[in-house]
């Protein structure tokens, strides 16, 4: 049998959730496209897409926003154990403690039906926002903001990380981010995912391994690395030496390339840097907006690669006064849809995961 590095290519699993239609520029979501989902949609109404399989009704979006409202306050003692965390804790390491604790206040922890995975799902989308929020203002010393139960989802979500209400054009554009985010076929932290669900396991076990899989710069990790590096240069001719400077020292510049698009735009950057060009307008400072399109032209020329969607969703994240170490955490956020999707899919037609090696070690070695 063919042994593929990374499993390129491999087809790992059979599904109605998403596909990335690479030849004809279009991710699939459970039939829409996802383009078409950000722009006319709101992320609670294509969430109920990958949870409940169809576009909510007008009284079903009502439900379903009902009960992700009603459910958005944590466990008092989650609060607690995030309060213990030192300073120096990363935000996703603070994000998959709170996950893995939550699993401790699942009365329903061992079901593993549908209807008992959805509610799990419903929970999940619900407390991630206010895992993520209060554990980045716990570092930072500041108090915990309760959730508004006035404001939308996305609304809400910024105002429990800052306090603050944000502005229509704010919410609409953070919304946008979040469906670019809900769900892209079978990435590494999916299939970390749909791997831990096909031992039986539950939801929150299968999350808290996709949240380690989406830490690393090599797939979610990389919108914080983008803004890092933006920052670093602060203006486009610096941004310009940087990256030469990098490629001259063969470094692999974060927010470029991808595994399935390969030499290809991924759509989901370009919503991001319509985003970008309508924030930088609003702003009326386009230095961001300058760098990303300067860095979009040299990594063309050098290396024939695209940017993928972390590359302008960071400074995106950025304008919107996001700080920098959340833009992972929200990642996983808008994420968790389609991550309980998938598991939800892996319990409802399983077969245990279970590949082979090709072995390239020593044999017959004689034991002293
Ligand atoms: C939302 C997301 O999670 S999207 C992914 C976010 N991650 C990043 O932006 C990190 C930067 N990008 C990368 O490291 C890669 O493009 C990946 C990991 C995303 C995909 O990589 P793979 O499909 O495994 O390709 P692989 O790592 O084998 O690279 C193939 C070649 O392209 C080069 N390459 C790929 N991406 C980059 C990059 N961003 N910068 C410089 N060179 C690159 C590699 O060095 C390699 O060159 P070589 O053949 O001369 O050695
Ligand atoms: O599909 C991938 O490999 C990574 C990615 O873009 C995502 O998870 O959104």
């Amino acid at each position: 049998m063919e042994f593929r590095p990374g499993l390129e290519e491999i087809i790992a699993a059979e599904t109605k959730i998403s596909f990335l239609d690479v030849e004809n520029e279009e991710i699939v979501i459970r039939g829409y496209d996802l383009i078409k989902l950000a722009e006319t949609k709101t992320y609670t109404e294509a969430a109920h897409l990958l949870i409940e399989g169809k576009l909510p009704s007008q009284p079903e979006k009502e439900r379903f926003e009902m009960q992700l409202h009603t459910q958005r306050t944590l466990p008092q003692e989650l609060v607690k154990i995030l309060k213990q965390l030192p300073q120096t804790t990363h935000p996703m390491d603070a994000l998959r403690t709170g996950i893995s604790v939550l699993a401790s206040f699942d009365p329903h922890l061992d079901e593993r039906t549908e209807a008992a995975n959805k509610e799990k799902a419903i929970k999940l989308l619900a407390q991630v926002p206010a895992i993520i929020a209060s554990s980045h203002r716990l570092l930072h010393n500041q108090p915990v903001v309760p959730s508004h139960q006035e404001l939308s989802y996305s609304a809400n979500f910024l105002y429990m990380l800052t306090g603050k209400q944000p502005s229509e054009l704010e919410v609409e554009i953070f919304d946008r981010s979040l469906i670019a985010y809900i769900e892209h076929e079978l990435p590494n932290s999916t299939f970390t995912a749909r791997v831990i669900s096909s031992t039986h396991a539950d939801l929150y076990g299968a999350l808290t391994g996709a949240v380690s899989s989406l830490k690393g710069h090599l797939h979610g990790g990389a919108n914080e690395a983008v803004m890092y590096m933006l920052k670093e240069a602060e203006s486009p001719e610096k941004y310009k030496q940087l990256l030469y400077q990098k490629l001259a020292n063969k470094e692999r510049i974060m927010g470029f390339g991808h595994r399935v698009y390969m030499k290809k735009m991924d759509p989901r950057a370009l919503l991001m840097k319509k985003a970008l060009q309508e924030l930088s307008e609003v702003r009326g400072d386009t230095t961001l907006l300058e760098m990303c399109e300067a860095g979009e032209t040299i990594m063309r020329e050098e290396k024939g690669l695209y940017p993928n969607l972390d590359y302008y969703a960071a400074p995106v994240y950025y304008l919107l006064g996001i700080p920098i170490e959340l833009y992972t955490p929200i990642f996983f956020s808008a994420r968790t849809a389609g991550l309980c999707a998938h598991v939800i899919e892996q319990h409802n037609n399983n077969r245990l995961y279970r590949p082979r090696v090709k072995y390239v070690g020593e044999r017959h070695l004689q034991v002293n």
